[in-house]
């Protein structure tokens, strides 16, 4: 098991050509957020945002529409029942994100079923919150098509997704559930664990201040987000967004005695700004 540690942010977080636009730096759609947990996927959205990605549409419940657009107005809005509409956005995205917030029932199922019908060959997709408890459920296969899948649960949807109890999920046994995935896996925890096929990475770093609703969902739309922006082949990034989640919470822990999610992505500008600039033996510290 490898430590993570500041240089994957260099690694993935670089400084922008000028020789651009918009579209240079990702399209994300990010399906979720039913009637009661529209908050979900306006923080992941938020997120997407706020991480640099060019183009972002939350697909979510209508009820979520002005809410989003008031928090949130760079962000497009779709109606998530629109089957047609969230298929032709998905088919246009470099990465997809479903989960945060889509809730259990039927309409949520049916979404997620949607989804998979239209991701294609070349795109990320990341599976989140309710969309992993839908896929256990279920018993959902991933799409078959040449995608790159991140699964990001906490230690009770890894539960339900791999059998694998939360008292049994050693290294071990995590990696052999892994391996018949054919995934990256985030395993959200103290000190989060992110497996790809035989390689464990571990994040050092985080706090209890992280403990609060919606720090999950941020996590999931960075992940989506830096996917997106900094095209590879989704590791690298996956482990980018994992530690600079965890990186920006430090900082803002340092005054403050929980962190809210949304903190983390406002915060990201700026702290992106100092990584793509700094010399490689700086010390991160956008708050200074
Ligand atoms: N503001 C919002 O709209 C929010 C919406 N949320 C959404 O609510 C849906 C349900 O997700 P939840 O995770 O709340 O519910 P879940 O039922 O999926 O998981 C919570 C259960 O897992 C157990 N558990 C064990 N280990 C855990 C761990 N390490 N971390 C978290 N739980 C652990 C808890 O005790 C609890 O029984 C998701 O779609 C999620 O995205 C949540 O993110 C909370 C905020
Ligand atoms: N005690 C802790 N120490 C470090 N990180 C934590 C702690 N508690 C929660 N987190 C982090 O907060 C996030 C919680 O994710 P999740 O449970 O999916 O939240 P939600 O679904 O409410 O958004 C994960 O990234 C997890 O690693
Ligand atoms: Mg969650």
């Amino acid at each position: 098991m490898q430590n993570l540690d500041e240089s994957i942010l260099q690694k993935v977080i670089k400084a922008r050509p000028q020789e651009s636009f918009k579209g240079t730096f990702g399209k994300i759609v990010l399906v979720g957020g039913n009637e009661n947990f529209g908050g979900a996927i306006i923080m992941a959205a938020t997120a997407a945002v706020y991480g640099g990605t060019g183009l972002v549409t939350a697909a979510t419940d209508p009820a979520n529409s002005a809410a989003l657009h008031a928090q949130l107005p760079e962000a497009m809005f779709a109606d998530f029942n629109d089957d047609q509409l969230v298929g032709d956005l998905i088919v246009a995205a470099d990465t997809v994100v479903v989960g945060p917030g889509l809730g259990d029932n039927a309409q949520s199922l049916h979404i997620l079923k949607n989804v998979f019908e239209y991701v294609h060959d070349g795109q990320t997709l990341v599976i989140d919150g309710s969309a992993i408890t839908l896929m256990a459920r279920e018993n959902l296969k991933q799409p078959a098509c040449q995608i790159s899948v991140i699964y990001t649960p906490h230690q009770m949807e890894w539960q339900r997704l791999s059998g694998i109890k939360i008292a049994d999920q050693s290294v071990e046994n995590n990696q052999k559930a892994v391996q018949k995935l054919n995934a990256t896996v985030v395993l959200k925890k103290h000190h989060t664990e992110i497996y790809h096929d035989d390689q464990v990475f571990k994040l050092p770093i985080g706090s209890a201040a992280q403990a609060v609703g919606g720090m999950g969902d941020t996590l999931a739309g960075m992940v989506g987000s830096f996917t997106a922006e900094f095209k590879d082949d989704g590791l690298d990034a996956v482990l980018a967004a994992v530690y600079a989640h965890s990186a920006v919470a430090d900082q803002i822990a340092e005054n403050q005695y929980i962190v809210l999610p949304h903190q983390i992505s406002h915060a990201l500008p700026a702290f992106m700004k100092k990584v793509a600039a700094q010399d490689s033996k700086t010390h991160i510290g956008f708050m200074d």
